[in-house]
């Protein structure tokens, strides 16, 4: 058991405790990925355990999948489940209007995917990933790996012809290889400093052959729960177009942080 939490991982531990309170009996629930979600499935792990919480999740990548089996969340797949009463998950950014920039983890396309057949999506995040545009983070486009360069090259025309300065591409690395998400495709991080129009940039990027899709998601998310390191929590409700605030106790419990890491 770590001695103590780092500010930011205590962020992350609140906001997933308080999105874990619109989990109830009987849900199917979109489980994300990262170190974020990751406190989420730990949390919902033990309100299985302790409480006789009873819902099926569907994770969003093998690593989530392996998280949720080993802390006693019943997994189903998406075909099975069919529809989402709600997905929770992590963010690299957000702005105001409540879009995103996902992927960091490499799982945006199921991320994507599950979040949108779901009637709810809530992201948990750290107060860092609020910004008033997004782009600081890079943006990752998943490609298919035949001709990734092509798509590429496609990818860079289609900057130059939006006026899009900085645009710098990588290919994500795992190691001295390409990294390969569980689709098995690759990962291709655009560091454009700014996005001036996120609906315009998402859309064009999926019109090119070969990107799979982007990390932008536009008009998915309804809420984002704010985690701060003395225990604070906001919520942003795109709809109901409020935030509030409260704060919860910050209680040591063994089981959750005898695994940190994700
Ligand atoms: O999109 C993601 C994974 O593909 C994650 O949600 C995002 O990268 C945030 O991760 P973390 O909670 O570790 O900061």
């Amino acid at each position: 058991m770590p001695a103590e939490l780092s500010p930011i991982d205590k962020a992350k531990f609140v906001a997933a405790r308080r999105a874990a309170d619109y989990v109830e009996d009987g849900m199917r629930v979109g489980l994300g990925t990262g170190s974020t979600a990751a406190w989420l499935v730990r949390c919902l792990g033990e309100m299985v355990r302790e409480d006789g919480l009873r819902f099926r999740g569907v994770p969003t990548s093998t690593r989530t999948a392996e998280l949720a089996r080993e802390v006693g969340i019943e997994v189903i797949g998406l075909d099975e489940a069919k529809w989402l009463d709600v997905t929770i998950d992590g963010a690299d950014e957000f702005d105001p209007e409540l879009n995103l920039i996902k992927g960091g983890g490499g799982a945006l396309l199921q991320e994507k995917i599950v979040a949108t057949a779901s009637d709810q999506m809530i992201v948990i995040a750290d107060a860092a990933k609020e910004v008033s545009n997004l782009g600081h983070f890079p943006l990752p486009v998943e490609v298919v790996p035949f001709g990734w360069r092509t798509t590429q090259a496609l990818i860079e025309e289609s900057l130059v012809a939006m006026d899009v300065l900085g645009r710098d591409m990588t290919l994500r690395m795992a190691g001295d290889r390409p990294f390969v998400t569980d689709e098995g495709n690759h990962i291709l991080d655009l560091h454009l400093g700014r996005i001036g129009n996120p609906r315009q940039m998402a859309m064009v990027l999926n019109q090119i052959p070969g990107v799979v899709e982007s990390g932008l998601f536009i008009d998915i998310c309804d809420m984002v729960i704010v985690g701060h390191g003395d225990g604070r929590v906001e919520v942003r409700d795109i709809n109901a177009g409020t935030v509030t605030e409260d704060r919860l106790d910050f209680v040591e419990s063994e089981n959750l942080f005898s695994d940190l890491g994700d």
